[in-house]
């Protein structure tokens, strides 16, 4: 195993996005193996690679880590975005929860037997359980936990640009937000991953729908 990160997924965002973001925010470099097709995932299966037979797979420190949270929490343990104390790390961890809930919703959005009605219960999800907690949380602090960067604000910043992508002027009631994205997006590490060429993925397509039902045999739309 290299001394490198290595990420082991699609070319598309999926649950590893937030592992690209939080990785490129601490500045840690990464190299990506993507999966294309059945045979490469069934490798890894074989390899035993993958404890419970799905990916994102994430090889750090010389452990083959899965399941998205805790890959997430151990970087961000290592790194100290995580907290000081564990009273700020339950709470960051509340908020990325929180967060990750409402970006799964976007996960599964291209895989919807009804991709419409889906987008309205994200957007009216987002508007009455979710923005609103942020906002007032970020009303006066300009991070969410101890006054300090943590992966809860980076985990934020990435759901907020979501959101935006598919729903523009969803933050418009929301301004304490909206000066945290000003902020944040002014931060170098992230001014360069939203450049175009970085390796931030773009909106999923039809190519990496099509690569993720063949790869997991997928025949049917998601409810
Ligand atoms: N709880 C897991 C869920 C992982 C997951 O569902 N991964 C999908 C790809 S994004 C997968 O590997 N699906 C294949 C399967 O479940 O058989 C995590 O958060 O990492």
């Amino acid at each position: 195993m290299s001394g490198k990160v290595i990420l082991h997924y699609f070319n598309g965002r999926g649950r590893m996005e937030s592992i690209r973001w939080l990785l490129t925010i601490l500045e840690v470099e990464f190299d990506e193996h993507y999966l294309t097709s059945r045979d490469q995932y069934l490798k890894l299966l074989n390899d035993g690679s993958l404890l419970f037979q799905q990916v994102p797979l994430v090889e750090i420190d010389g452990m083959k880590l899965v399941q998205t949270k805790p890959i997430l929490y151990y970087i961000a343990e290592k790194y100290n975005l995580h907290g000081k104390d564990i009273k700020e790390r339950v709470t960051i961890n509340m908020y990325s929860e929180g967060l990750m809930d409402l970006m799964e919703m976007f996960i599964t959005l291209p895989f919807a037997a009804d991709p419409k009605s889906k987008l309205d219960s994200i957007q009216s999800k987002a508007n009455e359980r979710y923005l609103p907690v942020f906002e007032k949380a970020l009303t006066g602090p300009l991070y969410l936990v101890g006054g300090k960067l943590s992966l809860a604000d980076v985990l934020l910043l990435e759901c907020t640009l979501m959101l935006e992508e598919k729903l523009p002027g969803i933050m418009k009631e929301f301004p304490s937000l909206k000066s945290f994205q000003g902020r944040m997006i002014n931060i170098p590490a992230i001014s360069r991953f939203l450049q175009p060429g970085s390796k931030r993925k773009p909106q999923p397509d039809e190519g990496y729908v099509k690569t993720i039902m063949e790869v997991f045999n997928i025949t049917r739309p998601l409810p």
